[in-house]
């Protein structure tokens, strides 16, 4: 494949936030249709929090994830299928059936600073025979330096990419550009670099031009957005940008727009927008899938949904402590009534 940068889809699997994991068999089929038709060659689908996601914490998936993988696979002529995997949420248990299904690669995330709990995992990817990607989630938190050395603890397990993830959509472009230098200075040719952006801040597409430039090689999108938070980079304008910048992507940008407006927009029932709670997420550094769980816990206790963020922001928690934004709310709601 003659390309220069690899776009990667994750609609139907960040997008699974924005969809409060309500994806049907259909959806899959239908987009991994469009993508695969569009010259994606790696689609990812799993439950917005990975392999196993599926809990009282994070949110039941409407049909079973191992349905939906499946269906993917079946569906796709030309592209890979991954599978997001979070050691300790996801099992390698999880793994070993995702590959059974088809799955030809593993996307394994962590916090940041905690790269060690995914050796275990890459080991046993690797072993599997599948592609590997590691995700250093909300890279904002850490120095470029700090980052880069986690990444080395990645590659060193057998990652063959890792990404700097802007979970919170709260790096502003030379705070994305240089965590991807450090990277790419870091790993050199034991492991590509990738870039996976939110909007919750408008950067999604300029950050991931910079990584591009910055020597990242993968380069994450969702069709429409469709994505935690404001969502994601939309794939569509990726696809348009980088061929407007004479970057090859592989892709057909035209498929690609047909793809958003046609297969998945009807479907989305929630469109990411830009809001006063996404702003506040890319603002104080909160995880983007934390949005829905902050909308449901205001609602439920009557107190202003941004306010809950600014708070998880404050206290820097991280994916995981879904519920103690439960606790921000209650006490707001204390706070309220004196
Ligand atoms: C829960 C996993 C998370 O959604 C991964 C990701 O896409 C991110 O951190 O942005
Ligand atoms: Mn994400």
């Amino acid at each position: 494949m003659n390309r220069d940068v690899r776009l990667v889809d994750t609609t139907l699997r960040d997008g699974s936030h924005a969809m409060a994991h309500r994806f049907t068999e259909a959806n899959v089929r239908d987009t991994v249709r469009a993508l695969d038709r569009a010259g994606v060659s790696l689609i990812e689908v799993t439950h917005g929090d990975g392999l196993g996601g599926s809990t009282f914490n994070y949110g039941f998936s409407l049909v079973d994830e191992r349905e939906l993988i499946a269906a993917a696979v079946d569906e796709a002529e030309r592209a890979t299928i991954a599978v997001l995997l979070l050691p300790g949420l996801g099992t390698v248990t999880d793994l070993k059936a995702a590959a059974g299904l088809g799955a030809g690669a593993v996307r394994i995330a962590t916090h940041c600073t905690e790269a060690d709990v995914s050796v275990q995992h890459f080991t046993e990817a690797r072993a599997l025979g599948l592609e590997t990607v590691g995700f250093l989630m909300l890279a904002h938190m850490v120095t470029p330096e700090e980052l880069a050395k986690q990444a080395r603890i990645m590659a060193d397990a057998g990652c063959q990419c890792v990404y700097v993830v802007d979970s919170a959509g709260a790096l502003i472009l030379e705070e994305a550009a240089d965590r991807v230098a450090a990277l790419v200075a870091e790993l050199g040719d034991a492991a590509q670099v990738g870039y996976h952006g939110h909007q919750n801040l408008s950067f999604g597409v300029a950050n991931s031009v910079l990584a591009y430039r910055a020597g990242a090689r993968q380069i994450d999108g969702s069709l429409v957005a469709l994505g935690a938070g404001a969502g994601n980079s939309p794939t569509e304008v990726l696809a348009a940008v980088f061929d407007r910048l004479g970057v090859a992507t592989g892709v057909d940008k035209d498929v690609l727009m047909d793809a958003a407006e046609n297969v998945v927009k009807p479907y989305i029932t929630r469109l990411p927008v830009l809001d006063r709670s996404s702003i506040v997420q890319g603002y104080a550094g909160v995880y983007s899938s934390f949005l829905l769980h902050a909308e449901r816990a205001a609602e439920r206790y009557g107190v202003p949904a941004h306010e809950i963020l600014y708070r998880v922001g404050e206290r820097r928690y991280v994916g995981g402590q879904e519920d103690m934004i439960i606790d921000i709310a209650l006490q707001l709601a204390a706070e309220r009534d004196g």
